[in-house]
């Protein structure tokens, strides 16, 4: 049926029924993308990691059937120069609805565009769901790291960072800035004869479909408030409007009212009393090293949530333990928030931590919650007895600093315990 994927010989696929839940199989097959540079030192050890939860939880009962699927450098390997994402993975990632994906390298200034972001714009995954919590014994740059516990959810379909963008000089920058300069007046492009121009889309759909994912994840798990988070004083009618349109929502479908007279809103309390408010992202970028326990579920836009999640990681001990996951309303594809660090490639050295707590996000998403829960109390275990990858250990003079494959098997002997 796939002209390079291997089908596991065991395993059914997951299905989506029409309320969207998932009717997950005991020996369901999950697709994996293995990713480019540090990817091949992180995702075998996830696997392994997922085994190791699954086998003890679920003593033989349950168990996944891994089927590797093919983008990135490696792809082109199988497939052949220049097939950086083969139809037949997206077909893959459809049909067996959850995945999880290693990083995938994208060139700066020139060259093939993201292939992250396309995944996610040909799956329609339109939530970048990142949870920034603590693991204590973690070290953090702040004093009270303690205090970070916040949900990111990041619009991942539009933005400037959907790639719509001219290359300066180049015949089709001259006719968007020929027209932008006579159909439509502009006269504020300060340099036309060298400019470069991105265009930025945001809809009031890809506002509302995001905004509604963040509130009812706030009420679903009881948090206390969700910021929108914009720039919407210097860019009105697409970052103001984000927030014009979330508040709206929230009136809309949530019954939310105003707070002291607004702009901030409440839901009733059968709703959790969820408070739904907006910061001006510069300010917010300061105020989480601040108050950080002020800020609880985080809906925002691509960009924003890209610098966001990043920010964020580093308060709580930095993008190698940082996890997150794309959706749409049924597919799913978890993977790590950090990129391929290829000056570490195969080096067996970095932290493993974010692709395994990805997986951790992506079992409980299964509801193989048991298995999840193991995957937590070893990463809070090994990191308790200070048993941690070189990122961690530069900053804690007593660990004992492991390779990756090492902290894999750490954790192994963590669940048993
Ligand atoms: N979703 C995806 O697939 C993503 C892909 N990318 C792509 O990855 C490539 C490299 O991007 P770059 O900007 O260097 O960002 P990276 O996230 O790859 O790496 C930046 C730095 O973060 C630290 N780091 C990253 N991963 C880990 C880990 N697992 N354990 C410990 N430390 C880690 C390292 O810090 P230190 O040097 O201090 O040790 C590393 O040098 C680019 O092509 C980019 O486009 C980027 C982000 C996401
Ligand atoms: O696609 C890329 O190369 C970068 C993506 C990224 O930084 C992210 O999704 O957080
Ligand atoms: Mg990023």
């Amino acid at each position: 049926m796939y002209q390079h994927i291997s089908t596991p010989a065991e395993g059914a696929k997951i299905r989506v029924n029409a309320d969207f839940s998932l009717s997950v199989p005991d020996n369901p097959v999950i697709p994996y993308i293995e990713g480019d540079g540090i990817g091949v030192d992180i995702t075998p050890v996830m696997k392994k990691v997922v085994d190791s939860a699954v086998g003890q939880a679920y003593v033989g009962k349950r168990k996944i059937s891994w089927m590797e699927i093919y983008a990135g450098e490696k792809s082109t390997r199988v497939y052949g120069e220049n097939v950086w994402l083969p139809e037949e993975t997206l077909q893959a990632a459809r049909e067996y609805v959850v995945s999880i994906k290693g990083p995938l390298t994208t060139p700066v200034g020139g060259g093939i565009r993201s292939i992250n972001v396309a995944l996610r714009q040909e799956l329609d995954l339109y939530v970048c769901l990142r949870p920034v919590r603590y693991f204590p014994g973690v070290p953090s740059p702040v004093r009270h790291p303690e205090k970070t516990d916040m949900v990111i959810f990041r619009e991942n379909s539009e933005d400037i960072y959907a790639g719509i963008e001219w290359e300066a000089e180049s015949e089709n920058a001259r006719k968007i800035i020929n027209f932008l300069t006579t159909d439509m007046s502009v006269t504020k492009i300060r340099f036309p004869q060298t400019s470069g121009i991105g265009i930025k889309p945001v809809s009031r759909e890809g506002t509302e479909r995001l905004v509604r994912r963040a509130i009812q994840y706030a009420i679903d798990n009881k948090r206390s408030s969700v910021t929108l988070v914009h720039k919407g004083n210097i860019m009105k009618f697409t970052e103001g409007a984000f927030k014009n349109w979330g508040y709206e929502l929230a009136a809309r479908e949530f019954g939310a009212t105003l707070l002291d007279g607004g702009p901030w809103m409440k839901l009733p309390e059968d709703k959790g009393g969820v408070v739904i408010k907006d910061v001006i992202a510069d300010a917010f970028l300061q105020q989480i090293l601040l108050r950080p326990e002020e800020y609880d579920v985080i809906a925002t836009l691509n960009l924003n949530g890209d610098y966001i999640s990043d920010a964020l990681a580093a308060q709580v001990g930095g993008i190698g333990i940082a996890p997150g996951a794309n959706l749409s309303d049924s597919i799913a594809i978890f993977e790590a928030t950090h990129g391929t660090a290829p000056k570490y490639a195969g080096k067996d050295q970095v932290n493993p931590g974010s692709i395994i707590l990805s997986a951790e996000m992506m079992l409980r998403h299964m509801g193989w919650i048991e298995a999840a829960d193991l995957v937590i109390k070893a990463m809070e275990k090994t990191i308790q007895d200070k048993i941690v990858t070189y990122d961690f250990a530069r900053q804690m003079p007593q660990a004992r600093k492991v390779s990756c494959s090492a902290f894999g098997q750490a954790l192994v002997d963590h669940m048993a315990g």
